[in-house]
Order: C-alpha cells, then structure tokens, then sequence
C-alpha cells in the first residue's frame, strides 16, 4: 500500500482497533478510507492488543479499494512512540495524529515516520498524514498545520473533543462547530489539502445525519469522519453529482468550448452567465463522477 494525493475521499470510517469483527469486514462497506483507531475507541488497557491486531490486519487483511488510515495515541500519551513505529513497519497508507495542535507536532511526527522508514528500509514519502483539529489551539493554528509538511493528506474537525474544550456540547443545528469547521475548511484550501467532517454519533437521527452531511457538502467539505457502515450510502448519496447536476455540468463545457472558438470567454446558457469559474466548477463535478464510476471514458451517464 501506498500513499495517494489525490483520491476520493468522501467517507473516512472509524473501526475500533481492538474489535477483530469490525476489522476483518470493514473492506466490504465500500468506505473510501477505513480508519482504524488506536485512539479513543480502545481503552487504556488495550492499548498493546489493539496496536498488534491494526498491525496484523494491514498486513493480512484485504480491505477492497478502501484507503488505510490509523489515527494513532496523541504525543502526549506512553502509546504514541510505539504507535507511530508498527504503523510505518505494517505498511499504512496514512496517520492521523489526534489532537494535534501546531505545525511543530506534525513536523514531529513526521520526523517520527522518517526515523521508522530509515529503520525499516523504506522509501521515504510512502506515507501520508493528516491532523485532528481538536481544540480551540488547533483551531487558531490550522493554517500553520495545514503547510507543515507536503506529505500533509488533509484536515480533520473533530467536533466532540472540540465542544469539550470550548466548554459546551454539540447541538442539532451545529452553531458550536461554526466557526471551527470554517477555519479549518479555509486552512485546507488554502493548503490544497482535504478537509473532513466530524463524526455524527446518533445512529437514528437519519433525518439529522442528512441535514449535517448537506450542510458540510455544501460548505465544500472532502468528506466526513464516520462511526458506521450504514453512514456510508448516505454520504455518497450526498456528494455524489446528480445526472442532473453532471448533464448541466456537460453542457457548460460544451457551450464554453463553442465561445471559445468563436473567440469568446463568456457565453449565456439557458439565460445563466457562464465564464472560467462555472467552467471550473464544472468540470470539478465531471472529475468527481468520474472518479465516483458514474460516468464512462466518454462521460455517458453509467450511474443507477
Ligand atoms: C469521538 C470519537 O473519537 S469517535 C471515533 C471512535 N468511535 C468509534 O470508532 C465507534 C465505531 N462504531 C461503532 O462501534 C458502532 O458502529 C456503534 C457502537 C456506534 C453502533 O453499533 P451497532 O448499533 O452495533 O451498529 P450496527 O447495528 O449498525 O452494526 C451493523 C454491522 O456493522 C458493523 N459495524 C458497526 N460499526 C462498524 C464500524 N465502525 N466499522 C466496521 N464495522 C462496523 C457491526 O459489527 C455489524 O456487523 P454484523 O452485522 O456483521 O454483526
Ligand atoms: O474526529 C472525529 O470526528 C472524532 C473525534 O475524535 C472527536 O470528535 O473528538
Ligand atoms: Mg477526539
């Protein structure tokens, strides 16, 4: 396995790393990224027997097309050193370093990974990592993050440890993640870099996981963390183009090439203005069908 930039990366999924069930099935869901956690999920006491199963499981299990993430112990926890070196030695495409609050700590773990390749013998740049921002430190410095190496895969807003450290909870209309999930989108971007949701943690508010995931889609989030295959269909649902939206999107590049050859920048399609920003988005909207199955080599409509 090999870090890739550039992929789709619209669900991140959440496994415990001490539940050997979970791990052996999590490939079949179709999960862009399967993440499984060292972290939160696994108690104290577990902590070793977790890290060897995550390990034994990158190496043997068959996780279909789904990226390998593992979010690892924070730097401030006896777990993070042994963490960082079995997941280098296993192979992991990507580590999430948990609360992290500065680009010094992902420079470290950079460092970390480094130290572990040269150990190991292996090519250096074959893993990626990513941060959590966690607190309203990671929050402030998510810029500095952002660019803190280019092997950075993307941010991260994690909004239970966050509504912790802010001294409130999360509520249905996610007031107390506004500001938070804006400044780390805008740091992503900036950074060219992904930026990924928090975690919904009520498995029967459907109606409320909808709601959330169109609210981050259309603030222009990559993706969600997620805690359960069911969330999975959902969320692409949501990001995936409509054959409306990918039709529209087909006939933008084809009236922008006819204005072009006509020596034009701009042109009116159905009375809409449509110059470089809509041709980009439009062809952002083709890539992700693209890279989403729903349109063939030609851009025929392929999708259910
Ligand atoms: C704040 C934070 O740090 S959040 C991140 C840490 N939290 C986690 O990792 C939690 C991960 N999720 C889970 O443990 C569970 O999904 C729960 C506890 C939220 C819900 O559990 P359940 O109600 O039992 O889930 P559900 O009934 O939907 O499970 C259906 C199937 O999916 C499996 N499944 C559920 N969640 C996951 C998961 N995250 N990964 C892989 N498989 C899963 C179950 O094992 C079950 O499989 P089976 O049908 O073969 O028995
Ligand atoms: O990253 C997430 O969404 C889950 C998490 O750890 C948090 O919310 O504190
Ligand atoms: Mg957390």
């Amino acid at each position: 396995m090999t870090y890739v930039k550039n992929r789709l990366r619209r669900t991140m999924m959440f496994v415990p790393g001490n539940n050997p069930a979970m791990i052996k099935d999590a490939g079949i869901y179709g999960a862009d990224s399967i993440m499984l956690d060292l972290e939160d999920s696994v108690s104290l006491t577990e902590k070793d027997a977790a890290r060897m199963l995550v390990y034994e499981a990158i190496k043997t299990v068959d996780f279909g097309g789904s990226e390998i993430v593992v979010r690892v112990n924070g730097q401030d926890t006896p777990f993070y050193d042994e963490d960082v070196r079995a997941m280098v030695k296993a192979g992991v495409d990507v580590i999430r370093l948990p609360k992290t609050e500065s680009a010094a700590m992902i420079q470290k773990l950079v460092k970390d990974i480094e130290h572990w390749e040269d150990v190991y013998g292996i090519e250096k740049g074959t893993i990626g990592v990513m941060a959590a921002i966690e607190s309203a430190k990671g929050v402030l410095n998510a810029p500095e993050i952002a660019t803190a190496t280019p092997l950075m895969m993307g941010l991260a807003v994690s909004g239970e440890d966050y509504t912790a450290d802010m001294h409130t909870h999360r509520y249905p209309d996610g007031r107390e993640l506004e500001f938070a999930r804006n400044m780390v989108l805008q740091a992503a971007r900036a950074a060219d870099v992904y930026a990924f949701d928090t975690v919904f943690s009520n498995m029967k508010d459907t109606e409320g996981f909808y709601r959330e995931t169109n609210y981050i889609h259309e603030l222009g989030y990559d993706g969600k963390s997620l805690v359960n295959p069911r969330q999975i269909q959902m969320v692409n649902k949501v990001f995936n183009p409509t054959k409306e939206e990918i039709e529209q999107a087909k006939n933008v590049e084809k009236a922008i090439r006819e204005a072009k050859a006509k020596g034009s920048g701009v042109i009116s399609l159905n009375g809409k203005m449509v110059d470089k920003p809509v041709v980009e988005k439009a062809t952002r909207v083709l890539e992700t069908a693209k890279a989403s199955n729903l349109i063939d080599e030609e851009g025929n409509y392929i999708g259910e």
